[in-house]
């Protein structure tokens, strides 16, 4: 067997882990911690071409593959945005989007990462 070393863990996926489990606690459903299947949103993959859910964010930030807290955000707000776009605007999914994506921008502010009770810069 291929031992993997643990490599320690560089201070941005630190943070981005920390930031990952704030917003995974505004989708209490959990709508979003999984990859949206065909068999459960008919043509979901023909209509999002670029899907994004957490468990996806989770295994970039530990393969080191977020460079910046920017392309962290972007993934975070492309997976609402998709589900703004799939859902029609009454359904539980846009708007559980709609809600995680304001209160994932507020968390996400330079003015909040500098101040409450963890504060992270
Ligand atoms: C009802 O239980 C679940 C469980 C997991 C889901 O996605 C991982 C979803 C789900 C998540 C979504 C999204 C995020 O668009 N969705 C759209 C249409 C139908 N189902 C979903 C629903």
């Amino acid at each position: 067997c291929v031992l993997k070393l643990k490599q320690s863990r560089s201070p941005l996926a630190k943070l981005l882990d920390h930031l990952l489990k704030a917003l995974e606690k505004r989708d209490p459903h959990q709508f979003f911690a999984w990859p949206v299947t065909d068999d459960i949103a008919p043509g979901y993959s023909s209509i999002i071409t670029r899907p994004m859910d957490f468990s996806t964010i989770r295994q970039k930030i530990e393969e080191n593959e977020y460079h910046l807290l920017t392309d962290f955000i972007e993934d975070f707000r492309l997976m609402c945005d998709n589900a703004i776009r799939y859902n029609h605007h009454e359904t539980v999914y846009n708007k559980a989007a709609r809600r995680l994506l304001q209160a994932g921008m507020r968390l996400l502010q330079p003015e909040n990462l500098t101040r409450g009770p963890v504060a992270i810069f």
